[in-house]
């Protein structure tokens, strides 16, 4: 994990996908502490994107923890496939889970740290009863569906809420559940994303787009931390 409890997640979607392992290997090189995975269906939401295959074949080119994010409905039938081409944490959505609770039990009894996705106009109210079978909760600041959206500004204050379900989570059960944003991030509102209570950082078109002239992503991703130190010498 980076200091001071915060993680940059680059999002897979926007890079290169002719040269992916080459991509996974230089965005983790330059500083990135997790590769982001989305999973679209063309059902679910509107796109169509990468499974199981692609993320066997990328485990070998990082020990970086694979973070899946399924944007698929129905959703069980993916874990146990995600879980053996060797995903760390799945995510997905509570309206695409007829059972919760047993998704989520399903991707633990699989190894895997376990995430509920919530869309901006998701309710808090999916969180109820699940807190304690939650690793991470993943807050939507777009509509799931496309990399290079604007980031949704009312998602600060859902950002705020769910950063008090979780401390109040961890003051009763001692437990942390990581609290991720996911769309629209960039150097410019990254700090007011830390601010409002979110760790762990997803960014696709803001790095992947911004690769220097000497091919790394170094650069992006020292902006990004630098954006946020305020942040976190306050946390
Ligand atoms: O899940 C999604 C979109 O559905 C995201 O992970 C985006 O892919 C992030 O891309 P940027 O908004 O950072 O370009």
């Amino acid at each position: 994990m980076s200091s001071g409890g915060f993680r940059i997640a680059p999002s897979i979607l926007s890079a290169d996908f002719a040269r992916l392992g080459e991509e996974v290997e230089n965005v983790i090189a330059a500083g990135a502490d997790i590769v982001h995975f989305d999973v679209m269906d063309n059902h679910y939401v509107p796109n169509l994107t990468i499974g199981p295959l692609v993320c066997e074949a990328i485990r070998p080119r990082t020990r970086a923890p694979i973070d899946v994010h399924l944007m698929v409905r129905p959703v069980d039938a993916l874990v146990p496939m995600f879980a053996k081409a060797g995903a760390d944490i799945i995510s997905f959505h509570p309206e695409a889970s007829e059972h919760v609770d047993r998704t989520l039990a399903l991707i633990r009894d699989h190894g895997c740290k376990a995430g509920l996705a919530l869309n901006p106009a998701t309710p808090l109210q999916h969180l109820d009863h699940v807190m304690g079978r939650l690793d991470l909760i993943l807050v939507m600041s777009v509509n799931p569906g496309f990399g290079g959206q604007g980031f949704i500004p009312e998602a600060l204050a859902k950002i705020a809420q769910v950063r008090r379900r979780i401390d109040c989570h961890a003051a009763e059960s001692g437990r942390d559940i990581w609290l991720e944003v996911d769309g629209g991030i960039k150097a410019g509102n990254i700090r007011a994303v830390a601010e409002a209570g979110g760790d762990t950082f997803v960014a696709g078109s803001a790095i992947f787009g911004a690769r220097g002239a000497d091919g790394s992503y170094r650069e992006i991703l020292a902006d990004l931390r630098n954006a946020m130190e305020p942040a976190r010498r306050a946390a």
